[in-house]
């Protein structure tokens, strides 16, 4: 496990550092991560935990470290990311190795950096800069930081060995200079002006999404307000981001992004031991929203596509709808027109059926109606090759009722997205009491060369789950 600022670590920190002020013999004091890091931040596994309120929180160990009297220098390698990064800024000194990184990544999972980094940041770079790390959750490179003030100096050789001989130097210089919070912001006269940019950008680049709206109103309370003020106002608002419905969804997806690529069944089958087959074509049933945008997906990634609807003006009408939403990834410079036609030539309809013959995967996408899937399912059974995989994008039925009406249930399992499947990123991979792992590492190695999030899901579950992620994919990811 990464270093993360858990309970435990908090109060260790707590504690070390009131112990070594209380030392005579201590003179300065070296905050470094046991081994390859820097601490990454706070536990997002303990938000809404009892864990996350107890004492000392986070600001608490911050004013602890801040208001030592003795010189405490933050020894940064690997990154320091968010609650990492607000422990090094309480530090009168950062000094870090040329690799290392920073950055306070909260707003990618619908935060802001709630413990009091977004007061104490443009004390020490600068609003613009601040308003451009904080708001788009980027990191930065120790070179970058050290230009721009972030960091007293840089080390290429052992790091603690760097961070003793820099303690030397600064003990007994005065202190209350190094205190942020005790500094003005720089650049505060510009504050209206670089508030209106970093907003105009924010809403471009992250349309929907309050957190990095109210990181930049967090940065501007910076200026506006007292110190005091400012912290109280970022704790009003992070509390208000941390019950809202976007950052659960982000915090989800965070984790269902990692947990993905390791899926194991309860069979004892896993990603580790079992081989995906290769989908080189597809078929997908149904030009309706969810078949017309699957489709999307499917083309973008150069997978060709047989899309088939018995209604053949509505088949007509979901071509014209495909390429505007190509040429709508073209307008936003996401493809080149070049791209756009590629796709397209990919991309055949049809009416029937039996134009399936020799596709590797079919996904099924027509109306919730059981009867309906299951007679699909059968005549895919008759027309399809024996390994065809056939896949439905129901929401709610049952994957081992749809997997009966063929003769390889083996190969039957969920494959479900979330409208609109082109923009969104979840896909929930269903599988049923008969669906071999062969066809789950199938699905989740297809699922991830579309670019998705994924899921796999028992047909047990599916429903609790689902009622899940439909709640928390209601945003524009
Ligand atoms: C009061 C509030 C103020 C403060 C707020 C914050 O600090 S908010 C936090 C601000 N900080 C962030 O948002 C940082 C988010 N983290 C990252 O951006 C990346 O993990 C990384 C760049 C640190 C390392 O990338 P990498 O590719 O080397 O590694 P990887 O990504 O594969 O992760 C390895 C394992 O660690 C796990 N895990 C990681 N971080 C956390 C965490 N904070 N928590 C819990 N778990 C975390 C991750 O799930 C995975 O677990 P698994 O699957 O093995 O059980």
């Amino acid at each position: 496990m990464l270093k993360v600022l858990h309970h435990h670590v908090r109060e260790g920190l707590f504690e070390g550092i009131k112990r070594a002020n209380a030392d005579e013999q201590v003179r300065a004091i070296v905050i470094i991560g046991e081994g390859k890091t820097f601490p990454c931040g706070a536990d997002i596994r303990e938000f809404h935990t009892h864990a996350s309120v107890k004492e000392p929180v986070l600001t608490a160990v911050g004013h602890t470290i801040e208001n030592s009297g003795k010189p405490v220098i933050s020894a940064i390698h690997g990154t320091a990311l968010g609650g990492g990064l607000e422990i090094a800024l309480c530090c009168h000194y950062r000094i870090a190795s040329e690799n290392a990184r920073i950055g306070f990544p909260e707003v990618l999972i619908g935060l802001l950096p709630g413990a009091e980094g977004t007061v104490r940041l443009p004390r020490l770079s600068g609003l613009a800069f601040a308003m451009d790390m904080i708001a788009f959750g980027k990191q930065v490179n120790a070179k970058d930081a050290f230009r721009h003030g972030i960091l007293d100096k840089l080390c290429n050789g052992n790091i603690l060995e760097e961070a003793k001989q820099f303690a030397t130097k600064v003990i007994g210089q005065p202190l209350d200079s190094r205190r942020l919070s005790r500094l003005d912001v720089k650049d505060a006269a510009n504050v209206d002006l670089l508030f209106e940019v970093a907003l105009a950008q924010v809403k471009r680049k992250s349309r929907g999404q309050i957190a990095p709206i109210y990181c930049l109103k967090s940065v501007r309370n910076s200026v506006r307000m007292s110190f005091d003020k400012a912290v109280e106002e970022e704790q009003r608002l992070i509390m208000e981001l941390m019950t809202g419905y976007q950052s659960t969804a982000l915090q989800y997806s965070f984790f269902a992004d990692r947990s993905a690529p390791k899926w194991r069944l309860p069979c004892g089958a896993s990603v580790h031991n079992t081989k995906p087959s290769r989908i080189e074509t597809a078929g997908v049933i149904g030009a309706g929203t969810m078949g017309s945008g699957i489709a999307v997906c499917l083309i973008r990634a150069g997978v060709p596509v047989i899309l088939v609807e018995k209604n053949k003006k509505m088949l007509e009408k979901a071509m014209k709808t495909i390429s505007g939403i190509l040429d709508g990834s073209v307008k936003l410079n996401r493809m080149t027109s070049e791209q756009k036609e590629q796709c397209l030539a990919i991309l055949k309809g049809t009416s029937t059926l039996d134009k399936l013959s020799n596709v590797d995967m079919v996904i099924e996408a027509v109306y919730e109606n059981l009867e309906l899937k299951r007679e699909i399912f059968a005549q895919l059974d008759k027309v399809c090759k024996p390994s065809t995989l056939l896949c439905s994008n129901t929401s709610t039925l049952d994957i081992d009722k749809i997997a009966s009406a063929t003769n390889r249930p083996d190969k039957v399992a969920g494959t479900h997205f979330f409208a609109p499947a082109f923009i969104m990123k979840l896909m929930e991979n269903v599988y049923g009491t008969k669906t071999s792992p062969a066809t789950v590492a199938t699905v989740m190695e297809f699922g991830r060369r579309l670019g998705k999030e994924l899921e796999a899901t028992k047909e047990e579950i599916k429903n609790i789950r689902l009622h899940l992620t439909v709640t928390f994919c209601t945003i524009d990811l």
